[in-house]
C-alpha cells in the first residue's frame, strides 16, 4: 500500500472515517497484543486448513464454551497485527465473527486466534435449498456486516461463501476471515493480489489500485448470481487473466474498455489476443428451469447493479439493502 499523488478514485461513502479517528485505530503496526492464556483452551478436532492457518474446533475449559482456534501459519507479523487490530475494532459489530482471545504457544510463540463457534452448514449443501425468503434474509445479514465494516473504515477483501458461516437452525450468519481485510484511506494504492479468484472484482484484474469498499459488493454480486442462476461459481476463470475474460464474456468487451478509459487505464500485455470482442449477454441467457422459483425482475436488477464493471457505480451495502428485491413478498 502506498499513498499516490494522483488521486483518481475515492469511495462514495465512508471515505474519511479513518481520518476522523485517532491513529491508534488504524495504525496496526504499532498495535500491542495482549496475550491470553493458552491453557484455557483445548483442541478437539481439526476443521479446516487455509492458506494462512490451521483451524480447529476447541473448547474453553473454564466455562465449557465451544470455540474455534485459528492457528496462524508463519507470515509477516505485520499481517497478523492487521488481522488482530481489525478484528478488535469490529468484534461485537453485527454479524461479524466474535474474537474471544489471542494466545500463543509458549515454545514456538506461534499465535492463535480464538473465535466464537458457528455451527456452519456447508454452502454447497445450504445454498441450493434457499428460497427467496432465505436469500433475502441471509443477504441482508451479509450486507449488514459489510455496511458495519465499511462504516468502520474497513474493506473485507475476501468475501466468498467459504468465509460466510451460516447456522440455519439459529438463522445466524457471521462474516469470518478478516486476514485480507484492510483500512481504507482515500488516494491509497492498494495491492490488487487480494480476494479469491472467482470473487475478484474487475478493479483487481485490471490493476486499478485505488479501489475501495465497493470491491466487497462485487463479490456479493458473484454470490447472488451463483445462487439465483444455479452456477457456482458464477465466473469461473482458470487464471487471473482468464477471470477477466470470463467477466467480459458476460458484461461485454466494449463496456470493459469504457471502464478502463474512465480511469485512464490500459490492459497489460498478458491480455493480448485474449480479451476478444464479446457482446454483453442479457441476463435471461442464464435463466434455468431449476431456479424458476428464485427468478424475479427485482433480483436480476440487483445482480445487474452489483455486477457493474465501474466500482463507483455499484450500489453501496446500504443501497443494496434498500433495493426493491428485499421488499418482495415471499411466496
Ligand atoms: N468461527 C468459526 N466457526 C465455524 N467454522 C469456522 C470459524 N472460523 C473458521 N471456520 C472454518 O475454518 C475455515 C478456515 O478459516 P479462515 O478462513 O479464517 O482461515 P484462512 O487460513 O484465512 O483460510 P483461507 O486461506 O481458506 O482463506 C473456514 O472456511 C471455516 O470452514
Amino acid at each position: 500500500m502506498s499513498v499516490n499523488t494522483r488521486v483518481y478514485s475515492v469511495a462514495r461513502v465512508y471515505a474519511d472515517v479513518n481520518k476522523k479517528r485517532p491513529p491508534e485505530y488504524w495504525d496496526y503496526e504499532s498495535h500491542q497484543i495482549e496475550w491470553g492464556h493458552i491453557h484455557n483452551y483445548e483442541i478437539i478436532n481439526k476443521i479446516g486448513r487455509g492458506k494462512y492457518s490451521e483451524v480447529f474446533h476447541g473448547v474453553n475449559i473454564l466455562n465449557d464454551e465451544p470455540c474455534v482456534i485459528k492457528v496462524l501459519k508463519p507470515v509477516k507479523m505485520k499481517k497478523i497485527y492487521r488481522e488482530v487490530k481489525i478484528l478488535k475494532n469490529l468484534t461485537g459489530g453485527p454479524n461479524v465473527v466474535g474474537l474471544l482471545d489471542i494466545v500463543r504457544e509458549e515454545e514456538s510463540k506461534i499465535p492463535a486466534l480464538i473465535f466464537e463457534r458457528v455451527n456452519n452448514v456447508d454452502f454447497r449443501v445450504l445454498y441450493p435449498k434457499f428460497s427467496v425468503a432465505d436469500i433475502q434474509y441471509y443477504f441482508t445479514q451479509l450486507l449488514i456486516a459489510l455496511d458495519y465494516s465499511h462504516s468502520m473504515g474497513i474493506i473485507h477483501r475476501d468475501v466468498k461463501p467459504q468465509n460466510i458461516m451460516i447456522d440455519p437452525m439459529a438463522k445466524k450468519l457471521r462474516l469470518i476471515d478478516w486476514g485480507l481485510a484492510e483500512f481504507y484511506h482515500p488516494g491509497t494504492d492498494y495491492n490488487v493480489r487480494v480476494a479469491s479468484r472467482y470473487h475478484k472484482g474487475p478493479e483487481l484484474l485490471v490493476n486499478l489500485q485505488q479501489y475501495d469498499y465497493s470491491l466487497d459488493l462485487w463479490s456479493v454480486g458473484c454470490m447472488l448470481a451463483a445462487i439465483v442462476f444455479k452456477k457456482e461459481p458464477f465466473f469461473r476463470g482458470d487464471s487471473n487473466t482468464d477471470q477477466l475474460v470470463q467477466i467480459a464474456k458476460v458484461l461485454g468487451t466494449k463496456e470493459l474498455f469504457a471502464y478502463l478509459n474512465k480511469y485512464g487505464l490500459r490492459l497489460g500485455s498478458e491480455f493480448d489476443g485474449l480479451i476478444g470482442n464479446y457482446q454483453r449477454k442479457p441476463w435471461s441467457d442464464f435463466f434455468v428451469s431449476e431456479s424458476k422459483h428464485l427468478l424475479s425482475p427485482e433480483v436480476v436488477d440487483l445482480i445487474d447493479r452489483l455486477l457493474t464493471y465501474d466500482h463507483q457505480l455499484r450500489p453501496t451495502a446500504q443501497e443494496a439493502m434498500a433495493h426493491p428485491f428485499f421488499k418482495l413478498p415471499s411466496t
